[in-house]
């Protein structure tokens, strides 16, 4: 399984996101930097978390027009896989690749701490390293995580199963709409979620549940 990680100036968790895939898949990922305007055939494409352009204008709003998005565009209607975390599923959302936005927390404030995620669809390659219904723990660190959409499209979301993750147990940091913590899109190879399983892979991070996400989308033993 070949990936590519792609890089905007402001990002931050980038290199968790190169660790994670490099532990996880036996490989390193490749390196995408903005200005290109083509990517090598992989099999997933990956879009980190962070704060591209400082997050000015809105979180996201900036990278979503760079040259490479074209490039993410082309190989997402091949059918590659793309997978946006954090300020990632920001961008997919600024660039018309996902329904709906996300908005500031409804606290007013940046928050850094563990949540619960259900698998809401386990039937996508994102999540089928999961349980339908199975909880497990995740980190989330954002100030704009809380998503909105009008109330047809949660209904078609909901109806279609594109819900994928959704915050557990009263853990909703951020006020989304419907608990909605991940998202996928209609033809099912764009998913954008706002926890950060990247940082749950191992003993050291103090657990490892994140790591089903990867081993499920990459096709290897966890
Ligand atoms: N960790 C992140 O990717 C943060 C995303 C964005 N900068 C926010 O705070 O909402």
């Amino acid at each position: 399984m070949k990936t590519a990680v792609i890089q905007f100036p402001g990002l931050n968790r980038d290199r968790d996101m190169i660790a994670a895939l490099t532990r996880i898949s036996g490989h390193a990922p490749l390196t995408v930097w903005q200005t290109e305007t083509s990517i090598p055939d992989v099999d997933m494409i990956v879009i980190p978390g962070g704060f591209s352009y400082g997050d000015y204008l809105r979180c996201g709003a900036i990278a979503a027009r760079q040259p490479v998005m074209q490039a993410i565009r082309e190989q997402a209607e091949k059918g590659v896989m793309i997978l946006g975390v954090c300020n990632g599923f920001q961008i997919l959302l600024e660039a018309g690749l996902l329904p709906g936005a996300l908005m500031r927390n409804t606290s007013l404030r940046f928050v850094c701490r563990e949540v619960k995620l259900e698998v809401a669809n386990a039937n996508t390659p994102f999540s089928r390293g999961y349980n339908q219904g199975q909880v497990f723990r995740c980190p989330v660190a954002h100030h704009d995580g809380n998503y909105f959409a009008d109330e047809e499209t949660l209904n078609r979301l909901e109806g279609n199963g594109q819900i994928v993750f959704r915050y557990a147990g009263g853990t909703n940091p951020n006020g989304s709409a419907r608990d909605i913590a991940g998202i996928i899109n209609e033809h099912g190879n764009i998913l954008g979620m706002m926890p950060h399983p990247e940082n749950l892979i191992e003993p050291a991070h103090g657990g490892s549940d994140g790591r089903a996400l990867f081993a499920g989308a990459l096709g290897v033993a966890l």
